[in-house]
């Protein structure tokens, strides 16, 4: 079934625990070099989701690939030094120093410990690299995380959760540092209930919902496949709209908002800049956080409306 560009390639897979269907038909392609950003809301199936491809649980029913081999196999030992993994709330033994710590992982996954010090000043840890890990912030300790993740140059970088404990900056630099990856031909895919701020940095979206899969593609797909507005907040005087767009007026405060449906957004826009009157036009496309939440609650009415029908 392998595509030679995918890194990952699920089919059908299905997880079951102890009665709970975690995973439900879900398929998923990654490709070499593109960050592919999985989102849903608690026990959704994102874990789960990781830690099959990790090898760490295999799949009820269904198969997993992680370049081209199933990772529970004890064959696929050897992909673990083309992975690198950071999980959520990661600790760190405290009496260590960050160096330490680096160290150890690094002999763990059997990467020279030489290129330690370097991580840590990639990762912004340099100075405190000598410091005992129990006097770092938590922030700090995710970079620290980082860093271990990163270590061996890893080919496939499974994140959960990772700007958790970053300040926005911090968050910055850690979404820099994972565009510089991909640059270099990392795979990444992170999970994440933060939603401002990620989708410049990811290639695909895939919004999971009680262990299916609701919705899968680029900002711009979800865009179209939602069908949501683009809102026109104007702001003048004497402003006087034609019919067509008086209708789409959804507020009328101290400025004019207006629902546009994406594909007449150029149209619109061509005649809003000819009002008289008009002083200032700002134009919001839908963003990953509507997108989120539309996925989510049309789920959430079709599974009512189902439960509904079968009463
Ligand atoms: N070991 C387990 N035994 C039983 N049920 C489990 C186990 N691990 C996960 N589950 C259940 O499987 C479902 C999916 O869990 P998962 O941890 O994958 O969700 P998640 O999307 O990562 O959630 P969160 O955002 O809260 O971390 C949940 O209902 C969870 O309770």
């Amino acid at each position: 079934m392998r595509s030679s560009n995918n890194i990952v390639e699920l089919q059908q897979v299905e997880k079951r625990y102890q009665g709970v269907n975690a995973l439900q038909q879900l398929n998923l392609e990654v490709r070499q070099g593109e960050v592919l950003g999985l989102f849903g809301h608690n026990g959704a199936g994102k874990t789960t989701t990781i830690k099959l491809i990790l090898g760490l649980i295999s799949a009820t029913a269904g198969e997993v690939r992680v370049f081209g081999e199933d990772p529970t196999q004890p064959e696929a030992r050897h992909l673990r030094r083309k992975l690198g993994f950071l999980q959520e709330n990661v600790s760190f033994y405290d009496q260590l120093s960050g160096l330490e710590v680096l160290q150890y992982f690094a002999r763990l996954k059997g990467v020279p410990e030489k290129h330690c010090p370097a991580l840590l000043e990639q990762v912004g840890l340099a100075q405190a690299g000598m410091r005992r890990v129990k006097t770092y912030s938590k922030g700090m300790r995710q970079r620290l995380g980082l860093a271990q993740a990163l270590l061996g140059e890893p080919k496939l970088l499974l994140l959960d959760e990772p700007t958790v404990g970053l300040d926005p900056i911090a968050t910055q630099d850690f979404y820099h540092r994972i565009e510089e990856l991909k640059q270099r031909g990392c795979t990444v895919i992170l999970c994440s209930h933060v939603l401002p701020g990620v989708e410049k940095y990811i290639d695909r979206a895939m919004i999971l919902g009680q262990g299916h899969l609701l919705a899968e593609g680029s900002i711009h797909d979800l865009r179209q496949q939602a069908d949501l507005p683009a809102v026109f907040h104007l702001q003048g005087s004497g402003m006087v709209l034609p019919d067509n767009l008086s209708a789409l007026v959804n507020r009328n405060e101290t400025e004019l908002k207006l629902d546009i449906p994406l594909p007449g957004k150029m149209a619109a826009m061509q005649q809003i800049m000819g009002l008289a009157g008009l002083e200032n036009l700002d134009v919001q496309l839908p963003s990953l956080e509507d997108l989120y939440t539309h996925f989510i609650e049309t789920s959430a009415g079709a599974t009512a409306a189902t439960a509904q029908e079968i009463r």
